[in-house]
């Protein structure tokens, strides 16, 4: 994608008249930061022109010589529907606007209108031919269950359907200018998805990251906007931001949902307008980046609380990516235990250890709520332990022993399960529950008795007195 260039796709301006052609281009650019315009001064062309370019949104008038605008938009709608046609009339008659919208222009207005609108209302049409094609590429992607570029995912290591619907989702949404919004719990690895999506962008600019959280206000709008020499005690040059380091490419902002008030109506106006000013400079720039967010918060829940702003979640929620905790796709648990024995015995210069054949399954009945971070510290802790050939299962013992011991998480787990019974059906008995409870946990265990005791929070004879009582023949 040319940078230099938006939207993705051509925008058409078709007049007679060639000076206004020249003077809609550069309002265009200026005020909406538009660049990837065609103009044509003459009717006749026009379809020849959408037979050639890649053109996603008209721009029209309606009184010109050889075919009039309508005659136009009629050609249009019925060849080309996919199309957004804008009337940019002289005329300001409600008859011809009714017709021109029943006959299926995106929008209307005239040549006097408010320079303010038109940009607003063109900027809706471009932001609803984006939608509109990624739809598209999204629902071909999942028809075919493909990705165009595996590669970039490479560093994502995953096997589950839930992921994979989260990698096609962000091939689709990868290319628009619109924000990105990725939610998830800690460790989930959303940074690497930031990377992803910067990556699939094709942007020729750096990704820039920044963790926003605890930053005062004046130090947000420093680091993002820049300063200009004198702008306060201090200043003694002129500061590049952020948002222009990560020109033509894009600005991760890292922990949004624990911005300030305050920096939320910064960033808010910068999103509507496109627009900021450096600190002490009256004289606006023009975002050149993409940007994306991320944060661990429930960003709903925030709102409700009021410590995160309606509008701008809605701003930015345009696309969103949610992803799933490494509990729910527990399919992944030993590709990544795998990858990271591998990282960490490079790293630390050692052989890759073997681990018994019960780690897999200790792993798998913890609820992890480190997600991959955690799991990736519990491996490179017991590597970086390990003597013998055969990795000690004592460092995640200890943590995940002690964690199911501290309740939690895991008591709040088993009360969710609780609430599975049947309301209307009669409560099982104290001892139908225990032996329910053994049972499921030597599944769970695949019959090995000291994780299943383990799960329980019994000892191992313990289980083994309650198994010989239940079943005399073991
Ligand atoms: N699917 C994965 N495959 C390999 N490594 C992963 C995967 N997911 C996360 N990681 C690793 O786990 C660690 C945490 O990931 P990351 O920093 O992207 O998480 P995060 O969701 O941004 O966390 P936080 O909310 O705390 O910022 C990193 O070391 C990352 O490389």
């Amino acid at each position: 994608m040319n940078q230099s260039l938006y939207p993705e796709f051509g925008v058409l301006l078709v007049d007679d008249e060639a000076s206004f052609l020249r003077s809609l281009s550069i309002t265009l650019a200026r005020s909406g930061g538009i660049t990837h315009v065609h103009r044509c001064d003459d009717s006749r062309e026009v379809m020849g022109i959408l037979q050639n370019r890649a053109i996603g949104l008209i721009l029209l008038d309606l009184t010109m010589p050889h075919i009039s605008g309508q005659e136009l938009l009629a050609m249009i709608t019925e060849q080309h529907p996919d199309i957004a046609v804008i009337i940019i009339s002289g005329l300001n008659q409600v008859e011809s606007a009714v017709q021109c919208l029943q006959q299926g222009a995106f929008d209307y207005f005239v040549k006097t209108t408010e320079e303010g609108r038109l940009i607003e209302g063109i900027k809706r049409a471009i932001r609803m031919q984006e939608m509109r094609r990624e739809n598209q590429a999204l629902g071909q992607r999942i028809l075919n269950n493909s990705l165009e570029s595996p590669e970039v995912f490479d560093p994502i290591i995953s096997r589950s359907n839930q992921m994979r619907s989260v990698f096609q989702y962000l091939e689709s949404v990868a290319p628009s200018n619109q924000p990105l919004l990725i939610c998830g719990e800690s460790g989930t690895g959303k940074e690497l998805l930031a990377k992803a999506a910067h990556q699939l962008s094709n942007r020729t600019g750096p990704l820039v990251s920044v963790n926003v959280a605890g930053l005062d206000d004046n130090v947000f709008a420093d680091t993002l906007f820049g300063h200009q020499r004198g702008a306060f005690t201090g200043a003694e040059r002129n500061r590049a931001g952020l948002i222009e380091e990560a020109a033509d490419g894009t600005l991760f902002l890292d922990e949004i949902g624990d911005l300030s008030m305050a920096s939320q109506v910064k960033l808010l106006r910068l999103l509507q307008e496109g627009e900021y000013y450096p600190l002490g400079s009256d004289r606006p720039k023009r975002i050149r980046a993409r940007i994306i967010v991320a944060t661990h918060q429930e960003l709903q829940q925030r709102q409700a609380e009021g410590s995160f702003r309606r509008d701008l979640y809605y701003r930015l929620c345009t696309h969103q990516i949610q992803i799933p905790p490494l509990r729910q796709r527990k399919e992944d648990l030993p590709l990544l235990l795998d990858h990271f024995l591998a990282q960490a015995a490079a790293e630390l210069d050692k052989p890759v250890p073997a681990y018994p054949p019960e780690l897999p399954l200790l792993l798998n009945n913890y609820h992890f709520p480190g997600n991959i971070r955690e799991l990736r510290a519990l491996v490179f802790d017991a590597v970086s332990r390990h003597r013998s050939h055969l990795l000690s299962m004592e460092v995640f013992r200890q943590v995940i022993g002690k964690n199911e011991e501290d309740g939690g998480e895991s008591l709040s787990q088993a009360s969710d399960s609780l609430a599975s019974f049947n309301p209307e059906g009669p409560l099982p008995t104290l001892a139908q529950m225990d032996s329910l409870l053994v049972e499921e946990a030597l599944r769970r265990a695949d019959n090995n008795q000291s994780l299943a005791a383990r799960l329980l929070g019994i000892s191992q004879p313990a289980l083994s007195k309650r198994l010989k009582k239940s079943r005399p023949d073991n």
